[in-house]
């Protein structure tokens, strides 16, 4: 028996840790590689060993299915974790087979009963038979459905494929399904926010093409960046940077402006709409459900010397009883996360198409009451990090039937258009909506959808 390397020690607990007790990697990551004392290198690898295995999932057990000529349901839990680990060094690294192949075996073994060992090199010895190419070949024969195929091959749930397919379709862009299902399969670059009006974009950085204050380390530590600048430096997806910026500069600012974030935590838009507020004299309040993460909106805006109260309500209850009152406000909506599956590894397999009638409901509710919280001429943006059509163009269609000629759209598209640095080519919508949508493989952002609707 040799002893397992650190990395790939601390990739399987967190794998076994995601998937016994639905833990979140990206929490658990970085404890166990500080637990485990790991040098930059070995915390990379450990990094790109989890976050591979994880998001890569469905493809890799239709290969340990096929390779070990039964179902992965059939197969001891913690095994087929080490197999998962294994596959993916096999199919998608260059590790050198010999290491993926033994250290996965000493991982089964002392996870697994007896015989673990032995069945996991079976099983991995089987896999380096043939080339990665090969085996994509293979899985993809044993599709009944095109939508099937892209599930396996590019390891998605099939019910997102299909949300996926759709809502590109909705712009004219159905052939852009294989590279925004290969997007979701990279790693994303770090993106950084430095708020606007409190602190510069750094010189030694690249900008990000469209946020005005977005950008990318080219090495080194964001933490350090963030210590540096007291806060007012953030990581932060540039979709969302332009998601809140959208609400924000989609009109001129009037001084003593009133405007609310209905559904703020962790408060990653609120740090943007305070600096926001600062900068032009508006009045921001927050709102978040959870007191966990209301909790965590204050620590996002504690470096800024603006006075932001933080309810802990229900947004619907909010807002109901605040009518006429808000010039602006953000509603940005629990949603499935489809938009978000390149940062959250596990994510894809965690939701199910039942998910999606109640987060819809929820999502019009609340969109409604922001409405009803609005004064006339206040303009609501409604922002999800999915592009699922329900969530987006339904909720809005539902809401905008609703209020009738009371409401009306702000084209989002011409506002990003204009605020952008660069011209964000955002796609038409079949519903004729101002909508915007962003796409990872497009814009290098999370799949955010941003809606602006005004009360007449
Ligand atoms: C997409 S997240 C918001 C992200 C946040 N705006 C940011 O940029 O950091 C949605 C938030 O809505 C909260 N939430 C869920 N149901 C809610 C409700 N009924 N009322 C208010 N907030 C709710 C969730 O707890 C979650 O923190």
């Amino acid at each position: 028996m040799s002893p397992v390397q650190p990395s790939r020690r601390v990739a399987f607990e967190t794998v076994r840790a995601v998937h016994e007790s639905d833990a979140f990697a990206n929490l658990l990551l970085p404890v166990a590689i500080r637990r485990a004392g790991l040098n930059t290198a070995d915390a990379a690898l450990a990094t790109e060993l989890t976050y591979g295995t994880l998001r890569r999932e469905g493809t890799y057990d239709a290969v340990i299915a096929s390779a070990a000529g039964r179902g992965v349901d059939e197969i001891d839990p913690a095994v087929l974790d080490a197999l998962r680990l294994g596959a993916h060094q096999l199919l998608s690294t260059r590790v050198p087979s010999h290491a993926a192949v033994n250290e996965s075996v000493e991982l089964a073994r002392s996870a697994g009963s007896r015989g673990a060992a032995g069945f996991a090199n079976a099983v991995l010895r089987r896999i380096t038979r043939d080339t990665p190419g090969d085996w994509m070949s293979r899985i993809a024969e044993s599709a009944r459905s095109d939508d099937e195929r892209l599930g396996l091959v590019f390891s998605h749930p099939v019910w997102v494929v299909r949300a996926f397919r759709r809502a590109l379709a909705a712009e004219g862009r159905a052939d852009e399904l294989e590279a925004l299902l290969a997007a979701d399969n990279a790693s994303p670059r770090v993106t950084m926010a430095a708020l606007p009006g409190l602190a510069e974009v750094p010189d030694d950085v690249r900008r990000t093409p469209y946020s005005p204050f977005g950008f990318r380390l080219g090495g080194g530590d964001p933490e350090t960046t963030i210590r540096e600048a007291g806060g007012r430096v953030r990581v932060q997806d540039e979709g969302s940077q332009l998601a809140a910026l959208a609400l924000t500069r989609a009109t001129p600012i009037a001084a003593g402006e009133r405007w609310l974030d209905l559904c703020a935590g962790p408060g990653g838009k609120t740090a943007i709409l305070a600096a926001e507020a600062l900068a032009s004299g508006a009045i921001l309040e927050a709102n978040e459900i959870s007191p966990a993460r209301a909790g965590l909106v204050r620590n996002a805006i504690a470096g800024i010397p603006l006075d932001v109260p933080v309810s802990e309500e229900d947004g619907r209850t909010r807002a109901d009883d605040a009518p006429d009152t808000y010039d602006r406000i953000l509603v940005d909506a629990p949603c499935t996360g489809l938009g978000a599956l390149r940062r959250r590894p596990e994510a894809r397999w965690r939701k199910s198409p039942a998910d999606v009638p109640e987060l819809t409901a929820l999502q019009r509710e609340l969109l409604s009451s922001s409405v009803s919280a609005l004064k006339p001429g206040g303009i609501v943006a409604y922002v999800t990090c999915s592009p699922h059509l329900a969530e987006t163009a339904g909720v809005v269609a539902d809401v905008r039937r609703e209020w009738g000629a009371a409401l009306e759209e702000v084209s989002a598209r011409e506002v990003l258009q204009r605020i952008s640095t660069a011209d964000p080519v955002l796609g038409e919508q079949a519903d004729g909506s101002g909508r915007a949508q962003l796409w990872p493989h497009r814009h290098n952002t999370d799949a955010m959808s941003i809606s602006l609707l005004r009360r007449v």
